[in-house]
């Protein structure tokens, strides 16, 4: 008999982050992370997360709506059901519940880990396989501190742990993020590639004219430069700018993807399983790219080890012209998992074991779950 669904457990884990890490919309200093463990009927378990970035001013879902979500209204959905089957489960939890698609990536990831380790195959082969086991992965500079975000690449590229770097700009005014990024291209342009990342601070006007002037400093991508609403913008941007536009907020579902490549869109589309659903369900939007001539890049919602990993598999299985962001874990003074990532020539290794191939550290687990 095929094994069935019998238990959801969900935690809220707080960890710190090594240091402030400043968006246009929150200063972070400590993440979030819901942790899932999804027990089957063959004893197997499966583990997923779902983590979003300061509460609910980044995404819909905050950590506390998503373990109710997943707690009140999915997992009386899904125990009893047949656990080995991700599509018909995925298509249950679509029709009979809207969006929630942070909660839902938790659960697909750990149906994924759950049938990886029933069948002895990581998560990437149930995805049709890895083009690679070796990723490319970037770093973000955003202390806050122009001099101290220098002397943070200076250290890492000497370490040889990074060649590109993404600075988050949009919290200051315009001048001031300007000097910021040109300090920062000045003195670290010529051994990196150097993103900025706007996160839908700017209006249109204000992102022609800062797109023209990152532009003629340089900068490689421009990400997210106004409000996610705001495609005409977003496409009218991506035709006229030497560098290539990358669409962050504005892209989640496969059906947006397809919206903005219609409306003639020409740069790339970071995928994260966080808005999408999970690491199968975001190969929709990364299909629809794909035959919309759209670049990829594997984006992050600043995971913890879990949802690093469960982003990491689905990457692998795509061609990536931008490379990962998927450092998550390295912006947390400590893990929760028993066998950390390895991260060095600006790239991080894809665990071949069965399933996700990462193990809970119950002590740590237990150690920095929130204790309502
Ligand atoms: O891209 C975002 O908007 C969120 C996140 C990803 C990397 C980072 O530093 O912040
Ligand atoms: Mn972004």
């Amino acid at each position: 008999m095929s094994a069935t669904i019998e238990q959801l457990d969900t935690v809220i884990v707080d960890l710190p982050t090594i240091r402030p890490h400043k968006l246009s919309m929150t200063t972070m200093g400590c993440q979030t992370l819901v942790i899932l463990r999804l027990t089957r009927s063959d004893g197997i378990v499966g583990i997923g997360e779902a983590t979003t970035i300061g509460g609910l001013s980044y995404g819909v879902e905050s950590p506390e709506a998503i373990k109710s979500a997943i707690d009140t209204y999915l997992a009386p959905l899904l125990i009893g059901q047949a656990a080995g089957n991700v599509n018909a489960l995925v298509a249950l939890m679509n029709k009979c519940v809207r969006g929630n698609t942070f909660a839902k990536s938790a659960i697909e990831t750990a149906l994924l880990d759950a049938q990886g380790k029933a069948l002895g195959l990581p998560i990437s082969s149930l995805l049709g396989g890895a083009l690679t086991t070796k990723l490319p992965v970037l770093w973000t500079l955003a202390s806050g501190d122009t001099s101290k975000d220098i002397a943070e690449g200076e250290k890492l590229l000497a370490e040889g742990r990074h060649n590109a770097f993404k600075l988050k700009i949009g919290a200051r005014d315009y001048h001031t993020d300007m000097q910021h990024t040109r300090a920062i291209v000045d003195a670290l342009g010529d051994r990196a590639s150097i993103r900025v990342d706007v996160n839908q601070a700017w209006d249109t006007s204000t992102a022609v004219r800062g797109c023209a002037e990152l532009d003629a400093m340089g900068i490689d991508l421009i990400e997210q430069p106004v409000a996610a609403q705001n495609r005409e913008a977003l496409v009218h941007l991506s035709q006229h700018c030497r560098a290539a536009i990358l669409a962050d907020e504005a892209v989640a579902s496969s059906d947006d993807g397809f919206d903005i490549a219609r409306r003639g869109f020409i740069g790339a589309y970071a995928l994260k399983i966080a808005k999408s659903g999970g690491p199968a369900s975001v190969l929709r939007l990364a299909h629809v790219a794909q035959a919309a001539g759209i670049g990829l890049y594997g984006g992050t919602m600043l995971e913890g080890t879990v949802g690093t990993v469960a982003s990491l598999h689905a990457w692998s299985t795509l061609p990536l012209q931008w490379g990962t962001e998927m450092f998550g874990p390295l912006l947390l003074k400590d893990d929760i998992v028993e066998n950390p990532l390895h991260f060095s020539n600006s790239s991080v290794e894809l665990p071949q074991t069965p399933g996700l191939g990462v193990t809970i550290d119950e002590d740590k687990l237990n150690y920095y779950r929130r204790k309502e």
